[in-house]
Formats: structure tokens, sequence, C-alpha cells
């Protein structure tokens, strides 16, 4: 390893129905990541479970502070001593007047303390030419503000799935001084296969940040495919490390943190917005 590097485990998972058998799932997944040397682990977007019907989902739908997979995985960072970003759970919004639930990532500290969350902003109102149709929007209440926190190994961006695609929330997480940028996700088979890895490289490329990329794959109980091959990309463009797959597993990358100066350096992009008047 680099003198200097933070190494990352990535976990693909293939979320279970329900929160008990999620947080089973993924134990495992997060140990094989310790004992690879990860200090730094992530999980995909829905963590806590996949469930398509909302009548089902809201039967374990809970409080953050009471989430089977929230809870569970601070143990665990704590127990192993490792920083985690839950990628998301779907919880209670705590929002009296909306009874929509958030899509929320979860930064866990090695002590085991949640020090930062993010409500998912884009939510996916999508119909595909194959026939899938999503309306997230009809059970997820959308956040309403970006999240960079700092970590003892770089200052982390959040954005979860869908968000890949509106570069303006990576643009404004880079000034903000983002290093890494997380995209734990869930992707469609038909989505993922013509846009997943083109638009990570290309969100790696113009913050000049690393992408970590964690992702649901597979069949899941509720019916649902996702498309898996999780990676990381560095700060000027390349898959440094891919699982080629959907199945369950870990991806350990080492990421020299020296390579974000490198790239925003080399191309300073990020400095140069102008100011424009609208098309006309
Ligand atoms: O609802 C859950 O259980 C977990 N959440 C998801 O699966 C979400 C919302 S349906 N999926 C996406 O955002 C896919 C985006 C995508 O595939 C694309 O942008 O092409």
């Amino acid at each position: 390893m680099t003198e200097g590097a933070v190494r990352v485990g990535l976990v693909q998972s293939r979320a279970p129905a329900t929160p008990e058998a999620a947080l089973a799932h993924l134990e495992p997944l997060v140990r094989e990541a310790s004992e690879q040397g990860a200090r730094l682990i992530l999980t995909p977007e829905a963590s806590n479970m996949m469930q398509r019907r909302r009548e089902a989902r809201d039967l374990h739908l809970a409080d953050e502070a009471d989430d089977i997979v929230a809870q569970g995985l601070s143990r665990l960072a704590a127990e192993l001593g490792v920083w985690m970003l839950v990628g998301s759970v779907v919880v209670r919004s705590g929002r009296a007047e909306d009874d929509r639930a958030a899509n929320r990532s979860l930064l866990i500290d090695d002590r085991g303390r949640t020090v930062a969350r993010y409500d998912k902003l884009h939510v996916f109102d999508v119909d595909l030419p194959n026939g899938e149709t999503y309306r997230e929007s009809a059970t997820v209440r959308p956040g309403d503000g970006a999240v960079v926190a700092d970590t003892p190994f770089a200052r982390l961006g959040l954005t979860i799935c869908y968000d890949l695609r509106f570069p303006q929330l990576f643009r404004s997480l880079a000034k903000a001084g983002a290093e890494m940028i997380a995209v734990p996700a869930a992707f469609t088979v038909p989505t993922g296969r013509a846009h997943w890895e083109t638009l990570l490289r290309a969100r790696a490329i113009e913050t000049g940040a690393f992408i970590l990329a964690p992702a649901q794959g597979g069949e899941h109980e509720d019916g649902r495919a996702t498309w898996g091959r999780s990676m990381v990309v560095d700060p000027w463009g390349e898959v440094i490390a891919r699982r080629d797959d959907d199945a369950p597993g870990v991806l350990i990358a080492d990421l020299d943190m020296s390579a974000v100066g490198r790239a925003r350096q080399a191309v300073p992009s990020l400095s140069h917005d102008r100011e424009f008047l609208p098309p006309r």
C-alpha cells in the first residue's frame, strides 16, 4: 500500500426484504472488509431492506434511532473500530406533516456515533423503456440540503443513487472541499448497463475527487433486479477497483489522497466556472 494511503472497503449486497435479514446479510461482509484492513467501510443504498410495496415496507419502517440495520452497523463500527458510511437506510422521516420515509445515508465514526446524515435529494420517478416504472416520490420525502462531513481520512461528500445524474450537486460538494464522494446505489439493470460506469467516471473527472460507489446487485426478494458492479474511481477518472458482477462481496481499494491535488492542479476546471446569461 502507498505510504499514507487510505484503505476503503465497499460492500456489494443483495438486500432482502426485512431489516433483520438485511443485518444478517451485511454483518459478515462488513467483518470481511475490516479483516482486509479497510478503515472506512461503505454499504449500498437501501441497506436495510428492498421493499417495492409500500404496505410491506411500512411494516418494517422505523425511526432512525430504532432501525435494526442502523443500530447493528453502528455497534459493529464501534466493535471493529472502523468508520462506516451506511449508504442508506429507509427510515421514518421524522416530519409530522409528511408520512413518507427518508432515504438516508448515515456516517458513523469508529466509536459507533452517527456524525452526519443526508437525505437523498433527487428521487427516482422514471418510466424505463423496458416497462420498469418507479415513483420514489410517492413513498420517499426528498431531502433539502447537501452534506459534506470530515473524517480522519478526507472530507466526504454524500449522495445517493439517482443523485449521480445531477452534476451540480457533485460540483457543489467538491467546492465545499469534498475529496471523496460516496454514491451508494441500487441501480436498475438497463440504466446500469448503459450509464453507471460512464456517469461515475464523469463525476470523478469533473470534481477531481475519489468516487466510492457501493451497489446492490442481483435479484432481490421483492422481485427487483439491480446492477451491482460496485467501483472506486480515482480523481483522474481511472477505475482503480471494480466488481465485474452482481454478487454479494467486498471490494477493497487504497486511496492515495494526494491524487486529488494532482488532478485539480493538472486541470483546474473546478475553479473556472463563469457566470453566463441563460440561453436565448
Ligand atoms: O427504493 C428502494 O428500496 C431503494 N431505492 C432505489 O432503488 C432507488 C429508488 S427506486 N433507485 C434509484 O434511485 C435508481 C437510479 C437508477 O437506476 C438510475 O438513475 O438509472
